[in-house]
């Protein structure tokens, strides 16, 4: 369903390419995970799929097209048939829900009365037949993500490509996106998200493509994220050889025990003296979030083509 032969692109002659001679390939109803630090080429290499860029190094095959091939003036069309979710949603934010989705069909020209069958439908598979009525504003975060993946699905895309889908969402209702995004798949779409989250990762076991400085440096079936990240050990756990790999939410978790039990163990006087930690703690969620931040910029160059 895409497959990648050799590719390699840099932004510009200076730096060091963005892609460095990727291969793969994803079969027809696949989920797959791209996972890979900030910069490691995630969101390049959607975007290649979806034409923004041409690849001067390489072939794209998408849906059985070699995307080079694809006439400047065709690659709307070839668009349709790849449904796109992004970290910020992009609604319309002066259209309703049911008038979000209902556009991106309009925009192709569907009659009122397709209209009428398919939103109410791509409404209830994301769980908001009740919220047709509401502006974006009146909805929640998630909520927001689930009329963006419903305008994405709407036209029955071969292919839906998520970018961070799940970034500025809390845990729960992440989980949440990510059952409808499996429903979706379930269903025959062929479903490829970059992810920085490995909570999600680990528990969906589904094949993962790492990359690293533009490389693919794992392709692995019913696989973990695998963080790189070391595991700070509390007091009197396993030693770091022994320990089960740990999710990020573990990880700042036993960062924190270790913490209170070195500040137990110290004696009454060196606590006073000691005052705030003049180190943020090696794995601290501001600073997770401030990482997640950085992707916004590869975030808002993709075009939404709906
Ligand atoms: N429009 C651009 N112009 C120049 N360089 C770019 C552009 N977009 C991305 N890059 C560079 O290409 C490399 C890959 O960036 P890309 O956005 O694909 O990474 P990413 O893995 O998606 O990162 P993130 O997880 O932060 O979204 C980085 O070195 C980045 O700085």
């Amino acid at each position: 369903m895409i497959r990648f032969e050799n590719v390699s692109i840099a932004y510009d002659r200076k730096s060091k390419p963005a892609l460095d001679d990727v291969s793969f390939d994803v079969q027809r109803g696949e989920f797959v995970f791209l996972v890979g630090s900030s910069g490691s080429g995630k969101s390049t290499l959607l975007r290649l799929v979806l034409r923004e860029h041409k690849t001067p190094h390489g072939h794209i095959y998408v849906a059985g097209q070699n995307v080079a091939s694809v006439p400047s003036w065709r690659v709307p069309k070839f668009r349709r048939g790849i449904g796109v979710v992004f970290q910020d949603f992009r609604l319309i934010q002066t259209k309703t829900v049911f008038a979000n989705v209902a556009y991106a069909m309009q925009v192709l020209g569907k009659s009122r009365a397709a209209i009428r069958v398919e939103v109410p439908r791509v409404l209830e598979l994301v769980g908001l037949e009740d919220k047709g009525r509401r502006l974006p504003t009146e909805l929640s975060g998630g909520e927001q993500q689930r009329v963006a993946i419903a305008r994405a699905i709407v036209n029955q895309p071969g292919i839906l490509l998520a970018d961070e889908p799940t970034g500025n969402l809390d845990p729960t209702t992440s989980a949440g996106i990510m059952e409808i995004l499996d429903k979706i798949n379930q269903n025959g779409t062929t479903v490829v998200m970059a992810t920085h989250d490995d909570d999600i990762v680990n528990s969906m076991r589904k094949r993962v493509i790492e990359l690293k400085h533009g490389k693919v440096v794992r392709d692995e079936n019913a696989a973990q994220y695998t963080s790189m990240i070391p595991v700070v050990p509390a007091a009197g756990a396993a030693k770091m050889d022994d320990a089960e790999p740990q999710t990020r939410r573990q990880r700042i978790v036993s960062a924190a025990a270790a913490r209170d039990a070195a500040n137990d163990s110290l004696p009454p006087r060196l606590e006073r003296r000691r005052g705030p930690d003049p180190v943020p703690p090696a794995d601290n969620p501001a600073g997770a979030a401030t990482g997640t931040d950085a992707t916004g910029n590869a975030k808002t160059t993709i075009e939404d083509h709906k």
